[in-house]
């Protein structure tokens, strides 16, 4: 492995985001590293969005530093590197436009803006293999407004696929999917984890990504509570229990108060915000 190999992708050293000049997460210290499947369990509203989205620029970065592919996020431009598939959002059903054109927006990002974007062969043999990985190759041409919100995620992991991405960030895929969608998708992520793609996942279904999963992060009150092997994780369960299949119910995710017990002063917590190498 060159040292490249072993670099993080992502790396965060105490850093803070919010909305405005209003702090959610706050130095929070995580590397991530290539290969790795990251789980980020934490009550409702303890800020697990808001530290994805951050590390994405996409709300207010408030301190500390990020670095993608060893590069400063102010000054880092490849955001294909990073697939995206954003929290509670199944496409519009106003909008009318079939699997392959939606799947098809994940190849822009390879494409300069100035030139009309036509498909290659090449754009359509990846669009293809991303439909493939989540299984809807048999409804390619269908409209997306006919598709079960379990479907219409999967067509969201295609077009994050299709960008070739280097790590998928994922914000509770399987939330709000039926039982037997959340197998499907449980399936497509164990078929991305056996394919080595790095993955950030928020979830509140552990259970269904207990065996792709190398390593769980609990944000509790906007911190880092926790960092560490599923093994360390499962010797606390106790502990973190309310974090893990914790069904999300809408009404009380905003503003709600965190569940966990207080950072213990030993152990893998870390109160400064898991700074732990
Ligand atoms: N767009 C926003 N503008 C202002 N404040 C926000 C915004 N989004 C989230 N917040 C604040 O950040 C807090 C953390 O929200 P966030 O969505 O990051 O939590 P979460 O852990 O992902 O929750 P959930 O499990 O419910 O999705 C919220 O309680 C809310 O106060």
């Amino acid at each position: 492995m060159t040292t490249t190999d072993i670099a993080p992708i992502i790396e965060l050293r105490r850093a803070s985001f919010g909305y405005a000049d209003h702090p959610v997460v706050t130095g929070a210290t995580l590397a991530i590293r290539r290969g790795e499947v990251v789980a980020v369990l934490g009550p409702n509203g303890s800020g697990k969005s808001t530290l994805v989205r951050g590390l994405l620029g996409l709300n207010d970065h408030l301190g500390g530093d990020v670095e993608l592919f060893g590069q400063p996020r102010e000054s880092f431009t490849d955001f294909a590197k990073l697939g995206y598939v954003p929290q509670r959002h199944t496409l519009s059903a106003s909008v009318r436009a079939t699997v392959t054109e939606i799947v098809a927006v994940g190849r822009l990002s390879h494409h300069r803006w100035w030139r009309p974007v036509i498909r290659s062969s090449q754009d359509a043999a990846i669009i293809d293999r991303a439909l493939d990985v989540v299984g809807l190759n048999d409804r390619a041409h269908a409209d997306v407004a006919t598709l079960s919100g379990g479907q219409q995620r999967r067509v969201l992991i295609a077009r994050a696929l299709a960008s070739n991405p280097d790590v998928l960030l994922m914000d509770e895929p399987t939330a709000g999917v039926d039982t037997a969608n959340q197998q499907v998708l449980s399936e497509v992520l164990a078929r991305l984890a056996a394919r080595g793609t790095t993955m950030v996942i928020v979830t509140h279904e552990l259970a269904a990504l207990a065996d792709i999963v190398t390593r769980i992060v609990v944000v509790q009150g906007g911190h880092i509570a926790f960092d560490g092997s599923r093994d360390e994780f499962a010797s606390r369960t106790g502990e973190f229990a309310s974090s893990a299949d914790h069904h999300h119910h809408e009404d009380e995710s905003r503003g709600a108060r965190p569940r966990l017990p207080g950072a213990p002063s030993s152990g893998p917590l870390d109160p400064q915000g898991g700074a732990r190498s």
